[in-house]
């Protein structure tokens, strides 16, 4: 077993170590420059907490509820495909990790083990992220499918009308498993076209005419709430609330989509202001430190997804590595609620 990390770098440093680099590259990367990658966590380095002293913090809580389910921290499991590159456990560890550590995983729609699987292998409150499919009723069977297995809610991703550009999957010619979710819906043997084979297949699969006006269709065909992952203006936000949203998630889809789209820290607060409380504003994209989810709440989110940070846990050191990043992060964020004096972020004064 790899030396035990002592934060959220050293999970991503040992899952270098033992990731083919195809999968690593896959994990870590973002699209074309990178710009937005690294700003994803640059933005976060240059606002400062300042902190007030003599304020008890015996009794500081980080536990706090989504959509009415109540979770031990503002941090949830962003949806991510394909544990299995990680680890053989896959979305089963990642599962068992979250319910460990009593939060909410959100499934990808292109995961490696069938969502009734993840749904089977442990007790815990799960959301089930959508793709939108060409094969409109493809989707529409996984919805069902999850309301049926005991999701919660459907994360629908709006940031995928294609595939972004990422040059170390063509570069490298990835080869993805096959979707188990899809097994029997869509052909998922895409011959590659000679670069890599996961934008290969998005290209043929993702429906890029989804739009606004599919958000009635989509609520018409279940009962959970609908949260909209990818948005990043005002704009934006504004239609999320007005087409009945429970939710929404601010999202660059870490920085794997539009190059140049902004870090979506610096975003947060004009998209928290647009709702005018109406819903709650979940963010996600840069997240390494506990300080990073206290900004986040500070500037408005209710909590944080992590994606690429739960994936290095699970590469590093499987199950157990999953659930040591959430409790690093879970301690960090205690600790910085208690150094700054503020047991609640959202009355910090940030610089
Ligand atoms: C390897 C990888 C796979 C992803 N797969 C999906 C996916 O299947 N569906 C989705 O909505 N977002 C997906 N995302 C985006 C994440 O949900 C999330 O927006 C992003 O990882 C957050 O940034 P972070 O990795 O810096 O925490 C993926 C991200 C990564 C890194
Ligand atoms: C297109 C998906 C299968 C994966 C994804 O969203 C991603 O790799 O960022």
């Amino acid at each position: 077993m790899a030396a035990e990390a002592v934060n959220v770098k050293e999970f991503q440093e040992l899952a270098r170590q033992v990731l083919p680099k195809m999968h690593y590259d896959f994990y870590a990367g973002g699209a074309e420059d990178q710009y937005t990658l690294k700003e994803n966590e640059e933005a976060f380095k240059r606002i400062i907490i300042q902190p007030r002293v003599l304020v008890d913090v015996s009794g500081i809580d980080p536990s706090t509820t989504v959509l009415g389910f109540n979770i031990s921290m503002p941090i949830m499991i962003a949806p991510t495909s394909m544990h299995k590159l990680a680890n053989p456990e896959g979305e089963l560890a990642t599962a068992r990790a979250a319910a460990t550590c009593n939060t909410i995983m959100v499934l990808s729609s292109s995961s490696t083990y069938r969502l009734e699987e993840v749904a089977a292998c442990c007790n815990a409150v799960r959301f089930f992220q959508l793709f939108m499919y060409k094969k409109r009723d493809v989707s529409a069977k996984l919805v069902q499918r999850a309301e049926s297995s005991g999701y919660k809610a459907i994360v629908l991703t709006a940031d995928t009308p294609r595939l972004g550009r990422r040059e170390a999957d063509i570069k490298n010619k990835l080869i993805v498993p096959e979707f188990e979710n899809l097994k029997g819906l869509l052909s998922t043997n895409v011959v590659p076209d000679g670069g890599s084979s996961l934008a290969a297949y998005a290209k043929e699969t993702q429906d890029a005419s989804l739009s606004w006006e599919d958000i009635a269709w989509l609520k018409s065909i279940t009962n959970m709430p609908i949260l909209i992952k990818g948005i990043l203006t005002h704009e934006d936000a504004t239609r999320a609330v007005e087409v009945g949203a429970a939710g929404i998630i601010v999202s660059n889809h870490g920085a794997r989509q539009l190059d140049y789209s902004p870090s979506t820290i610096s975003v947060l607060e004009e998209v928290v202001h647009a709702t005018g409380g109406k819903l709650p504003v979940f963010l996600d994209g840069g997240i390494r430190r506990g300080t990073d989810i206290f900004k986040a709440l500070a500037l408005g989110a209710k909590a944080v997804l992590v994606g690429r940070p739960v994936i290095y846990g699970l590469a590093a050191m499987g199950e157990y590595g999953v659930k040591r990043v959430l409790e690093l992060l879970k301690n960090e964020f205690e600790l910085t609620m208690a150094l700054a004096g503020l047991p609640n972020p959202k009355d910090a004064y940030l610089h």
